[in-house]
């Protein structure tokens, strides 16, 4: 069995704000395979950006386990994190002002992250510079700096610059959040493509509905727990058709524990307790006798 890419279990960030605590993290499971993109989504909020920071090494956990890539995120410190994020993971934020210099043009901002993490031999950064640069479709504005590049151009080069060190892992935090539909589904395709043909496992945080289109796997989350899992598959109809299916499933973590949907409780006015029954394939979940008949008409 290969190693898990990104392996989670029970991760809590507890933030302490003014004698105030705030659980950001509240027993989190996420396990990703190597060479997966999965997209993450969650209302405001919900954990997404304090994930990714853990990830990403530039925040601690609470308490829990998070490996990426064979590093141990609870337990490493130090000269250990710097390397980590500097070998490990590659970063696309939203604001393309955190992802590029500005004094720099696409191709120098490749060479500066080559240069300030000395990952990839010297006589392969010229080289590799320029076939991320044409991978991702920008190889013809290479001399241009940020500020004289389209929106869609500026985040091509910041995904570039964060596969410049090829990284295990490419984390994303709302990487289409200032662009139009339209360039937001170019560079999703772009990311998919730069997922499939390089294998770097990639995680992007996103409030887009198109990235359906470019992901089998959505993991939600609600208040700071993976809470369910949008599956999709795709196969060719007979008429040679791309067909999408997506199936939706409750995550269930090692505990056994589970969040019914937000939409199922409310159906059936479920609350403090339900009743389950075990059948041969299935489990029952019904509302408490008693406490429906506290809230019927006799009362
Ligand atoms: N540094 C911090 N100090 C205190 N509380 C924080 C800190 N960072 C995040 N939080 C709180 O943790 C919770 C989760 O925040 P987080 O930013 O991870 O959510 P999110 O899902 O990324 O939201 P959004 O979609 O709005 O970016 C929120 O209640 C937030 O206020």
């Amino acid at each position: 069995m290969t190693a898990l890419a990104i392996d989670c279990d029970g991760l809590v960030r507890i933030f302490t704000a003014q004698g105030v605590e705030v659980q950001a993290l509240q027993g989190l499971e996420l396990r990703v395979q190597p060479g997966e993109m999965v997209a993450l989504v969650g209302a405001s909020g919900s954990g997404k950006s304090t994930l990714l920071g853990i990830l990403g090494g530039l925040d601690q956990p609470t308490a829990g386990r998070a490996v990426v890539a064979g590093h141990d995120l609870v337990t490493m410190r130090g000269r250990e994190k710097l390397e980590y994020r500097r070998r490990t993971v590659g970063f696309v934020w939203q604001q393309s002002a955190q992802n590029l210099l500005p004094y720099l043009d696409a191709r120098e901002n490749i060479a500066m992250a080559h240069t300030v993490a000395g990952v990839v031999a010297r006589h392969r950064r010229a080289a590799l510079a320029a076939e991320l640069l044409d991978h991702l479709g920008v190889a013809d504005v290479a001399d241009r700096r940020p500020d004289q590049l389209s929106g869609g151009q500026r985040q091509r080069v910041a995904i570039a610059v964060a596969l410049a060190n090829e990284p295990a892992v490419l984390l994303a935090d709302e990487p289409t959040g200032e662009l139009d539909e339209a360039t937001s589904a170019e560079v999703l395709a772009v990311m998919e493509s730069v997922n499939k043909q390089r294998g770097v496992t990639t995680l992007i945080v996103t409030h887009d509905p198109a990235v359906s289109e470019h992901v089998d796997r959505t993991v939600r989350i609600r208040d700071g727990r993976t809470s369910a899992e949008t599956l999709r598959t795709t196969r060719t109809d007979a008429e040679g058709r791309r067909v999408r299916t997506a199936e939706e499933y409750a995550v269930l973590d090692r505990a056994g524990r589970m969040q019914l949907p937000a939409e199922f409780v409310s159906a059936l006015s479920l609350r403090e307790r339900v009743r389950l029954s075990l059948e041969p394939d299935h489990i029952m979940v019904r509302p408490d006798k008693a406490a429906a008949k506290d809230e019927g008409p006799e009362g």
